[in-house]
């Protein structure tokens, strides 16, 4: 009998596909062999933007099938790109495995992203081990395991329309949810709500479908949730293996680290907002004043295929002012930022990404969600661990500098929260380095290997 051999298929988004290579590579590290499977689209973004040391391709396969949106259609309208992968991509992936399986290379197992649940019926079709890979809280987990509720309650609709708004306390474990903040209700038009609505509300059939439902989380982290959750299994955060993160669909720009390592320890406001947020330029200025306003270092990550004409978005005179102390790059590669001594802290918009990197590295964070979960992470990061500061927005939503700056100087004055985000730095990683998490995983892959 060969290696076992995994197909890792994650949704195409940046804050799935670094988690899920992630997981293929600690996969390999346990003697599993992995074939990772991107869209066509994805693989592309991916290949390009490997740096010259990234040595992935040599660790793990890297395929891709066509993700069946057309030419002429857009890759980010999630609705059309969501109802495309469900059309085409079950037999595509078929087909990958039958080729797989007649070159002699047998495919013993799928781990599937939890919102592809049509990757497992492919597994059970094809008779291989199937297990679902959640990147997010397992308390993002719980709200869509109570969709059905949801209707039958009369808060949504069955197309996923929010008819009430209001908080809602699934379990006093978990950190209560404004309905508006619901994942599926802050991504595009009402069309592509109910095609999100509709993926998530199969999650539940796709962990009954699963052998394994594993979640990049800890039972530190989310002890309320997990309670709730016995058949989910935690294994994370799952951090970049040797440090350094593989997967970008943007170039990093890796300068950020030889200037982070000439600002002072302790002293670096690190700023990002992962893959989706987009500001408007009232914002994006308010944002850059409010920094200046700090007096303190900075890096930026401002993306530039989102920010059009980037040079004039800033406010004049704003990049001469800052040049001593102020960087902005397009992309960072994070995890060995927010792992650099200078970093003071974090302002991020609360991807579960972002927030478990935060955590592993003890870094105090400025809350500033965009959509979808982030509410959530919020409400971890400023009420139950209490390692950071939520923002207030004025009326017309726009978050000010003098508040930006206030919020900062709190967050790093009150020394209490650097203490809570060490001690919970301190078991999480204990969690991943012999601890609970780490347990899971070895349970996990003895599982994989077993015959
Ligand atoms: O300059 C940057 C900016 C981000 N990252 C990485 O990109 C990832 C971003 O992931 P995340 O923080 O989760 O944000 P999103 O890309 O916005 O992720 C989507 O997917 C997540 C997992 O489901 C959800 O929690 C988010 O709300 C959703 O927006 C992280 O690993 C970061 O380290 C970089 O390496 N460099």
């Amino acid at each position: 009998m060969g290696k076992p051999h995994v197909i890792v298929i994650p949704y195409p988004a940046q804050g799935h596909v670094l988690p899920m290579l992630e997981l293929s590579q600690w996969l390999v590290k346990h003697g599993v062999q992995a074939t990772f499977v991107n869209t066509e689209s994805t693989h592309e973004r991916v290949v390009k933007s490997l740096s010259d040391s990234d040595n992935i391709k040599e660790v793990v396969t890297m395929v891709s099938i066509p993700d069946g949106v057309e030419p002429w259609e857009d890759r980010n309208d999630l609705g059309k790109l969501t109802e495309a992968m469900f059309r085409v991509m079950p037999g595509e992936l078929e087909s990958l495995i039958e080729k797989i399986n007649e070159e002699g290379d047998k495919i013993t197992g799928v781990i599937a992203d939890g919102q592809l649940g049509w990757a497992l019926e492919v597994a059970e079709k094809t008779g291989v081990k199937k297990a679902a890979f959640w990147p997010a809280s397992a308390a993002s987990f719980i709200s869509l395991f109570n969709i059905p509720k949801l209707v039958s309650d009369g808060i949504v609709d069955s197309n996923g329309k929010i008819l009430k708004k209001q908080m809602i306390q699934f379990s006093p474990t978990i950190p209560a949810i404004n309905s508006t903040n619901f994942i599926w209700a802050s991504i595009g038009d009402q069309a592509t709500q109910k095609v999100i609505f509709d993926m998530l509300s199969t999650i539940n059939g796709t962990s009954k479908l699963a052998d394994w439902v594993i979640c990049n989380s800890s039972y530190d982290l989310e002890p309320g949730a997990f309670s709730l959750l016995p058949d989910i299994i935690p294994v994370g955060p799952l951090l970049a293996s040797n440090g350094k993160s593989v997967g970008y669909f943007w170039p990093e720009d890796s300068a950020c680290l030889t200037w982070l390592d000439q600002q002072p320890i302790n002293s670096v406001i690190y700023v990002a907002f992962g893959s989706f947020t987009l500001f408007n330029q009232t914002q994006f200025e308010e944002l850059a004043l409010g920094l200046e306003l700090t007096n303190r270092p900075f890096l930026w990550v401002v993306r530039e295929d989102i920010t059009p004409h980037v040079d004039e978005a800033y406010i004049k005179g704003f990049k001469d002012r800052v040049q001593n102390r102020g960087l902005m790059v397009s992309w960072a590669p994070q995890q060995q930022v927010l792992s650099h001594p200078a970093i003071a802290c974090f302002i991020s918009h609360c991807g579960w990404n972002s927030t478990i990197e935060g955590i592993s590295n003890g870094v105090p964070i400025l809350c500033w969600p965009y959509f979808a979960d982030q509410f959530l992470n919020q409400s971890y990061i400023c009420d139950e661990w209490k390692v950071g500061l939520g923002l207030s927005k004025e009326e017309i939503g726009i978050i000010r500098r003098g508040e930006i700056k206030d919020k900062l100087e709190h967050l790093l004055s009150d020394k209490s929260y650097k203490e809570r985000a060490l001690n919970l730095q301190a078991k999480t990683m204990d969690s991943v380095r012999g601890g609970n998490s780490h347990k899971n995983f070895n349970n996990f892959i003895e599982w994989i290997k077993d015959n």
